[in-house]
């Protein structure tokens, strides 16, 4: 399972990051793609970034397949599994921008700086079931897009593309993001407060201690527990000052979201768990990332590259 949270500091900049959840790695490191990359794309010819982008991917064919990424200007997405639900056209389709499945996140990054625009420039566009090459299947994802302001999801199903806004900011896995919109619903009751005592008949009931109004508080590793526990927490979170606290809230948001080794095997008996969490802060452009094994935080800014560059940089092994 994955978990996308997004957020922003009082003067607007993101926070964005997401949990990778999985039970192998692909070898995929922090990768920036600089402005004048010429990326080879099925269906466009090449991508030509208008923004330089940052994010774990892996490089294949001369593209970097991103898992998330974010560019200079504040704008971030992330695909997380969405199988059972999934489903992209099958041929491109005349008229519309084309994107094969393996390159929305760079696209979306490359091309535009807000919400607003994904979301308008997503009127004409096709998701096309198209691999990079024979040896990566196309993965069933869909993605979260944030900015400073807002964020939106987008699920390809098998009657078209929806795009839906997100008044949570966070995403986990199926089934489709209106049914987790709705069940959160199910948790309104859960506060951070601390329960008054309540009189019953004869009795005073007071609460055992701090975390009493969270009783009820979805603690699974399912995508649907996990979405309450991420939008609950991305809710409740107090506002930080600073680029220390706020980066701290994404990877506590996330950590609270997390999966442990033991807690869940996938169909093949293998565990589950969360490889790594990574994330982008709009506020120093600086791309963050820590591993299951190696929970110290490293980071890599990208003013500290060279963006005008036209070679994918592999800045870190994740
Ligand atoms: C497995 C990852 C999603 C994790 C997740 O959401 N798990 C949920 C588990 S469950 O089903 O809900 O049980 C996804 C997210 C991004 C994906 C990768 C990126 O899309 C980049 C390339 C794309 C290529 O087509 C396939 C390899 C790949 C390197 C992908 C492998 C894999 O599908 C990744 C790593």
């Amino acid at each position: 399972m994955c978990t996308g949270v997004r957020f922003a500091d009082s003067k607007g900049n993101l926070y964005f990051g997401r949990n990778l959840d999985w039970c192998e790695h692909y070898g995929e490191g922090v990768v920036i793609t600089p402005r004048v990359a010429r990326i080879p794309s099925p269906f466009l010819g090449t991508i030509e970034p208008k923004h330089a982008c940052i994010g774990m991917a892996i490089i294949e064919a001369g593209a970097p397949l991103y898992f998330d990424c974010a560019n200079e200007t504040g704008l971030a997405v992330a695909g997380l599994n969405f199988p059972g639900y999934a489903v992209f056209a099958p041929e491109p389709v005349e008229g519309t921008v084309n994107l094969a499945a393996y390159e929305v996140p760079l696209w979306i990054a490359s091309q535009f700086s807000t919400v607003a625009e994904v979301r308008a420039a997503l009127d004409n566009v096709t998701i096309v079931n198209k691999a990079v090459n024979d040896l990566w299947a196309v993965s069933p994802l869909h993605w979260i897009v944030g900015d400073g302001t807002e964020s939106l999801v987008i699920e390809c199903e098998a009657d078209g593309m929806h795009v839906y806004d997100n008044g949570l900011d966070v995403l986990t896995n199926q089934p489709p993001f209106p049914w987790h919109a709705e069940n959160v619903r199910n948790y309104m009751h859960v506060s951070c407060e601390h329960p008054e005592p309540v009189t019953w008949t004869r009795d005073t009931l007071k609460a055992f201690g701090t975390g009493a109004g969270m009783v009820g508080f979805p603690g699974g590793y399912d995508p649907a527990s996990r979405f309450v526990r991420a939008a609950f927490l991305n809710a409740n979170y107090p506002a930080e000052e600073g680029e220390a606290a706020n980066v701290t809230r994404l990877f506590r948001t996330l950590e609270g979201a997390s999966m442990c080794k033991g807690g869940a095997k996938m169909t093949d008996g293998r565990y589950e768990y969360t490889l790594f969490s990574d994330g982008f802060s709009a506020a120093t452009r600086t791309y963050y990332w820590c591993t299951y094994e190696e929970p110290a935080r490293r980071s890599a800014c990208m003013d500290d590259y060279d963006l005008d560059g036209a070679e994918l940089l592999r800045v870190a092994a994740a």
